[in-house]
């Protein structure tokens, strides 16, 4: 996307070919720092620590981290050791684990000496890829965005709410939940979206507004609590979420707080669709409350906030008694039924396997 007039990806080979460079996504929205990682254990911090996140931006940043392993290691001991290590950095987003069986499906059947070269080569398969299905997500998502305009009074913006942050940061480009948002702007849709700040890490205040304030969207920061009541006086025309893995029945896991907004959109009969490539359906589990291990993350950040002064210096506050404990689960699951529809590279189903296997019947022989 463009920063600045600049066109950026999430991540990319550095111009020697060797190094990876990301964009620090703890550093947004007060600075745009870009990070170059040259081993498989910077890129397991990056991923651990959420420079990088994202379902499909820490499956392409585990693919490269493979790449800076095996300039050391190429032995196939070293490479699946590497690659469970990666697999373990988060538990719940489906493509970590997609996106290195990927490149082990590749590399392990080679020689060492050819698996560098190979593993370079895959990992920017791997991200190709992600640009161009994100892409398609959006072609699907803005017919859905565009049906909705046209049932809008002349000039009324589409009202979208979205959750955390599944915009092009969080993916290669493009994003998913967002990519909808931006094709329909490039369709000249009047759109609005309503910010959710997503805590505790307010990825939605730090990542999707500024996404948004660099695309020139207009937008609100709401706080996680407002999209109930937005909904109940009509002023969300439809949610549009990610998902860092989705059963093959439909039921959605994402970040904290998407449930709930499901509930609401239902209670309200306001259509909650969920945008996803085909690379997050974990087709080996159907109930996702049950099934999907979900990340507990430290207590620091819920019982912390991170700002900036009117100086300009961030600093990192507490917001609760030093006595009080914390407890983090990362994300939640929202069960098929409260799905309106998921928008995949493929096109738009009913968050069912039917739906999904329609889509990709390949999943169902
Ligand atoms: C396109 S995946 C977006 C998904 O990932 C986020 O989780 P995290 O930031 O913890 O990696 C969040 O659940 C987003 O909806």
């Amino acid at each position: 996307m463009q920063v600045n007039g600049q066109a950026y990806r999430s991540i990319w080979l550095a111009a020697d070919g060797v190094g990876v460079e990301i964009i620090d996504q703890t550093r947004l929205p007060f600075h745009f720092h870009i990070v170059r990682l040259e081993s498989v254990e910077q890129a397991m911090t990056a991923i651990r620590d959420m420079l990088v996140r994202g379902a499909p931006l820490i499956g392409a940043t585990a693919a490269y981290g493979l790449c800076l392993g095996l300039r050391q290691h190429a032995t196939t001991e070293a490479v699946e050791n590497m690659a469970a290590q990666l697999i373990a950095c988060r538990p719940t987003a489906i493509n970590l684990r997609w996106a290195v069986e990927r490149m082990l499906r590749l590399l392990l059947p080679l020689p060492p000496e050819q698996r560098l070269a190979a593993a370079y080569h895959e990992a920017g398969r791997i991200c190709a890829e992600d640009v161009a299905t994100n892409e398609a997500i959006g072609r699907h998502g803005a017919t859905l965005i565009a049906a909705i305009h046209r049932n809008k009074k002349e000039g009324q913006p589409v009202n979208i709410l979205t959750h955390c942050n599944a915009g092009w940061l969080a993916t290669v480009d493009w994003g998913t939940a967002l990519a909808p948002v931006y094709k329909a702007v490039e369709l000249g849709i009047p759109v609005h979206v309503w910010v959710d700040e997503t805590r505790p890490r307010n990825q939605g205040a730090s990542l999707t507004a500024w996404e948004l304030v660099a695309a020139h969207i207009p937008h609100h920061l709401i706080v996680d609590n407002a999209g109930g009541h937005l909904m109940q006086h009509g002023q969300v025309d439809c949610c549009i979420v990610g998902t860092d893995r989705t059963t093959a029945s439909g039921d959605v896991c994402n970040k904290i707080g998407t449930y709930l907004k499901a509930l609401a959109a239902r209670d309200n009969g306001v259509p909650f669709y969920v945008a996803l490539p085909g690379s997050t359906v974990d087709w080996t589990v159907s109930d996702g409350v049950a099934e999907i291990p979900i990340e507990e993350r430290g207590e620091e950040e819920v019982l912390q906030l991170q700002g900036r002064d009117e100086a300009g210096t961030v600093h990192t506050v507490a917001i609760a008694p030093v006595a009080t404990p914390a407890v983090n689960p990362a994300f939640d699951v929202t069960p098929a039924r409260l799905v309106t529809g998921l928008i995949t590279e493929r096109g738009i189903c009913a968050a069912s396997r039917s739906g999904l296997l329609g889509l990709y019947p390949e999943q169902g022989q």
